[in-house]
C-alpha cells in the first residue's frame, strides 16, 4: 500500500465498501467486488443465506452454498475481508422480535409474490452495514446489483429514510453472452428451461428498441413473446418508475415513449424463479442490455 492510501490508514480515514451477498458467486458479484475495489481501501464482502428473506422452506434448503470456490473468486476478484457468519451469529436469539418494515413499496412486484421478503433481506442488510460500518465512517459505501432494482430501490429507500451513514452504489446487470441475466439459481436450469429463460430478457430488449426509438412501449406484444413460451410462467412484466416503483401507464398504448423507466419481469421458469430489468429512456448505465 503506496503514498495516499497508506496515508488514510494510518489517519484512520481509510474508505471501506461492503458487498453483501448469499455466496454461489458468478460475475455478476465479481463486478460488484469490482466496482467496490475500484473506489475504496478496503473491500468488506459478507456471504450469508438470510433464512429471514425466504418464504419457502425448499427453496432455503436447496439454495447453492459454495463457500470453496467463493473464497476463490473473492481472492481473485481482490476482496479484503470476507465475512461469512452462521445463521446462529446474525441471529444469536432466534427470528428477530424487530426488524425493519419494507412499507408498501415492498408489497408490490417481487414483494406481491414473496411476502414478507424484503422486510427479511432490509433488516439482514442493517445488520450486515452494522457490522462492516467503519470506526470513522468518512466514507461507507455499500454495492448492490441492478438485477435486484427493488431491493435497490428499497435499501436506498432505507438508508434515507433511516439515516444510514453509508452511500449506495448500484451496479448494472452482469449477463451471459445470450442474454441471460447471471443469477446463482440458473444452476438449477435444465438446458431446455435455461433457452426458455432467455425470453424474459428478449422482451426487455423488445421494449428498450421501443423506447430508444421513442415509439410507444407494445407491453402487450411483449406479454405475447413470454406467453408463447410453454416453460416460462410469467409473474408480471411492468413499466414503473425507477424510483418510487410506482407503475407509470400512459407511457404505454399509443403514447410514444418519454422520460425515463424501468421495465421489470419476473417469471417461473421449472424450479427456479428469475427476475430482469431494463432501464429504459436516458441516464441508463454502462451495463450489459438485454438482447
Ligand atoms: N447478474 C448480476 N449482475 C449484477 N449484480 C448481480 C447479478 N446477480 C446478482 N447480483 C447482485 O449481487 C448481490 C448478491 O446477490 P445474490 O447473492 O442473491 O445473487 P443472485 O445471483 O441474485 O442469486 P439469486 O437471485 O439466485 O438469489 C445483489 O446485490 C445482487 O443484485
Ligand atoms: C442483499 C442480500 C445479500 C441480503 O441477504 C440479498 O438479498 C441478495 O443477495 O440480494
Ligand atoms: N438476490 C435475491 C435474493 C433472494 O432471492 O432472496
Amino acid at each position: 500500500m503506496l503514498g495516499a492510501a497508506a496515508e488514510r490508514h494510518r489517519s484512520g480515514r481509510a474508505s471501506q465498501a461492503l458487498v453483501p451477498t448469499m455466496g454461489a458467486l458468478h460475475s455478476g458479484h465479481a463486478a460488484l467486488v469490482d466496482a467496490a475495489r475500484g473506489a475504496n481501501d478496503v473491500v468488506v464482502v459478507s456471504i450469508f443465506v438470510n433464512p429471514l428473506q425466504f418464504g419457502e422452506a425448499a427453496d432455503l434448503q436447496r439454495y447453492p452454498r459454495t463457500l470453496e470456490a467463493d473464497l476463490d473468486l473473492l481472492a481473485s476478484a481482490g476482496a479484503d475481508i470476507v465475512f461469512a457468519p452462521a445463521v446462529q451469529e446474525v441471529y444469536p436469539d432466534g427470528e428477530p422480535l424487530v426488524r425493519i418494515s419494507a412499507g408498501r413499496l415492498g408489497e408490490t412486484l417481487e414483494g406481491a409474490s414473496r411476502p414478507g421478503h424484503f422486510d427479511g433481506a432490509l433488516t439482514v442488510v442493517a445488520k450486515l452495514l452494522h457490522y462492516a460500518l467503519p470506526a470513522l465512517p468518512a466514507d461507507f459505501r455499500a454495492y448492490f446489483g441492478q438485477k435486484d432494482a427493488q431491493q435497490l430501490a428499497l435499501v436506498r429507500r432505507m438508508v434515507a429514510d433511516l439515516d444510514f451513514p453509508v452511500e449506495i452504489v448500484g451496479v448494472p446487470i452482469v449477463r451471459d453472452a445470450d442474454g441471460l441475466a447471471l443469477s446463482s439459481r440458473n444452476r438449477f436450469l435444465s438446458p431446455a428451461e435455461r433457452e426458455a429463460a432467455l425470453v424474459l430478457s428478449r422482451s426487455l430488449h423488445y421494449l428498450k428498441g421501443q423506447a430508444d426509438r421513442h415509439e410507444p412501449l407494445d407491453l402487450n406484444g411483449a406479454l405475447a413473446m413470454i406467453g408463447s413460451v410453454p416453460l416460462v410462467e410469467l409473474d408480471y412484466l411492468e413499466v414503473v418508475d425507477p424510483a418510487s416503483l410506482a407503475p407509470l401507464a400512459f407511457n404505454c398504448q399509443d403514447t410514444p415513449f418519454t422520460g425515463e423507466a424501468l421495465a421489470l419481469a419476473a417469471a417461473r421458469v421449472g424450479p427456479v424463479r428469475l427476475i430482469d430489468n431494463v432501464r429504459l429512456g436516458a441516464g441508463q448505465g454502462p451495463g450489459a442490455e438485454p438482447r
